[in-house]
C-alpha cells in the first residue's frame, strides 16, 4: 500500500494567475510564504520562486502535473466577458471548471477557491445590500453571467467532507486597481472617442467597486478558514469594499484624476438600454459576415444605470474579513498606477 504524504497547506497552484486579479493573488501569497504555482493560458510576467505552467485548464492531463504535490487551488480563470462568445464560455467556465474539479479530486487536492461574481444574481434589476442567499439570475444578462452561475454551482456541489475535498466561491463586484486591463481603459477609450459626456439614468444609483487587493484578502481568508468543521463549506461569499459609491461619481473621479471631463448630460436609463439590445441584436445577425464589439451593451448599460451593490456581512462574520483598503485610497492609488492614460500622455 502506498501512502501519500499530504504536501503542506501552503502549496498552492493559481489557475488564472497571469490575468489581473490571479497576478495581485500570485504576489501577496508569495509575500506570506506560500509556494505558488500559476497554470494559465499564457504567461505574462515573472516572479522569483514561482513557477508557470502554460496550458488550457480544459486539459486535465496538464493540470494533473501541476497538481501533483498541491493542497489548495484557486480558480481564477476566464475568458473576458467583452469576447461574448457562449461556446468559448460553456468550454473553459463551465466543462473546464467541472475538469478542474476533477483534477482536484483526482489529485487529492483538499481545497478549491473559486473566483465566482456577485453578478450570478444581477438581472438588470436593482439589487441594494443584496445577501448571498437572493437567487440566481433566472434570465442573466449576457452568457458570461450565464456560465459564471453554472460554474459556482459545479463548484459549490462538489464540496465533500466525504472525499476531503473542500470548496468555496467568493464572489467579488467590480474589481479595480492597478494593470486593471478593462476598467480604466474602457472608461478613458469612451473618453478619448468623446462619449463620456452623458450620464445614463439621475446618476444616484449606488454600486460596489473594489479594490483587488481586498479582493485577494478575502481569497486568502476563504482559503485559510475553509476547514471541514467551518460554515464556509460549499458556500458562496459576496467580496466587496463595503462602500457603495455612485456608479457616475466613481467613473468621474476615476476621469477627473486622469485629466478627462465628468459626464454632464442625461440620458433616460430606458432609452440607452434599448439601444444597447438594439446594437446588440444587430451585431449578433452580422456576426456571421462581420464580428463587431460594441462599447454599449446591455449588460454594460444595466451596470451603469441600476443600483447593484452587496452586503459582506458573511463574510465578516465566518471568515473575519474587513477591506483592507479604503475606496478614496484605492481611487488614489488606481489613478496613479495609470500615467500613461492621463490626458495627453
Ligand atoms: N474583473 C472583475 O471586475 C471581476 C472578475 N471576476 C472574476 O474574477 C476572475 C479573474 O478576472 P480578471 O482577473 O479580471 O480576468 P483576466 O482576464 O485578467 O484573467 C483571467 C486569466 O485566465 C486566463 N484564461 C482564460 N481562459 C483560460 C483557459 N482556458 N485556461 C487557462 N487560463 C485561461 C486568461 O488568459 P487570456 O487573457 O489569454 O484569456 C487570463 O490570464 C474571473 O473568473 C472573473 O470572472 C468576478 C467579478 C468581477
Ligand atoms: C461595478 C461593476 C460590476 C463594474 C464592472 C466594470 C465594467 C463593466 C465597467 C467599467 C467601465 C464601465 C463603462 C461603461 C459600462 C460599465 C463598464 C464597462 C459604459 C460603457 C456605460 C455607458 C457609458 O456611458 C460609457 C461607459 C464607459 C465605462
Amino acid at each position: 500500500m502506498t501512502t501519500r504524504i499530504r504536501p503542506s497547506s501552503k502549496r498552492c497552484a493559481v489557475i488564472g494567475g497571469s490575468g489581473f486579479l490571479g497576478r495581485h493573488l500570485v504576489e501577496r501569497l508569495v509575500e506570506k510564504g506560500y509556494s505558488v504555482a500559476v497554470f494559465d493560458i499564457a504567461q505574462r510576467y515573472e516572479v522569483p520562486g514561482v513557477v508557470f505552467h502554460q496550458g488550457d485548464l480544459c486539459d486535465k492531463q496538464a493540470l494533473l502535473k501541476v497538481f501533483k504535490d498541491v493542497s489548495l487551488v484557486f480558480h481564477c480563470a476566464s475568458p473576458s466577458p467583452a469576447c461574448d462568445d457562449r461556446n468559448l464560455f460553456w468550454k473553459v467556465n463551465v466543462e473546464g471548471t467541472r475538469t478542474v474539479i476533477q483534477a482536484c479530486q483526482e489529485a487529492r487536492v483538499q481545497k478549491l477557491v473559486l473566483t465566482s461574481s456577485a453578478s450570478v444574481v444581477f438581472e438588470g434589476i436593482d439589487i441594494k445590500n443584496g445577501k448571498e442567499d437572493l437567487p440566481y439570475a433566472k434570465r442573466p444578462i449576457d452568457y458570461y453571467t450565464e456560465t459564471k452561475i453554472q460554474q459556482e454551482k459545479v463548484v459549490l456541489e462538489a464540496c465533500s467532507k466525504e472525499k476531503d475535498f473542500l470548496t468555496v466561491a467568493i464572489r467579488p463586484h467590480g474589481i479595480f486597481g492597478p494593470r486593471d486591463p478593462q476598467l480604466v481603459p474602457i472608461l478613458v477609450d469612451t473618453a478619448r472617442k468623446g462619449k463620456m459626456k452623458f450620464i445614463i439614468g439621475d446618476g444616484t444609483n449606488l454600486v460596489d467597486f473594489t479594490y483587488v487587493e481586498n479582493v485577494v484578502h478575502g481569497h486568502i481568508l476563504a482559503a485559510e478558514h475553509l476547514k471541514p468543521d467551518s460554515p464556509l463549506c460549499g458556500k458562496a461569499y459576496h467580496i466587496t469594499n463595503d462602500e457603495p459609491i455612485r456608479f457616475w461619481d466613481f467613473m468621474s473621479q476615476v476621469l477627473v484624476g486622469l485629466g478627462y471631463e465628468a459626464p454632464r448630460y442625461h440620458l433616460p436609463y430606458t432609452l440607452v438600454y434599448g439601444i444597447a439590445m438594439l446594437l446588440w441584436l444587430i451585431t449578433f445577425l452580422l456576426r456571421p459576415l462581420v464580428n463587431i464589439k460594441p462599447t454599449f451593451t446591455p449588460m454594460r448599460v444595466a451596470l451603469a444605470g441600476t443600483h447593484h451593490y452587496y452586503s459582506c456581512s458573511r463574510a465578516k462574520q465566518d471568515m473575519g474579513y474587513q477591506p483592507v483598503v479604503r475606496l478614496q485610497e484605492a481611487i488614489a492609488r488606481t489613478v496613479a498606477s495609470y500615467p500613461h492614460l492621463k490626458r495627453g500622455g
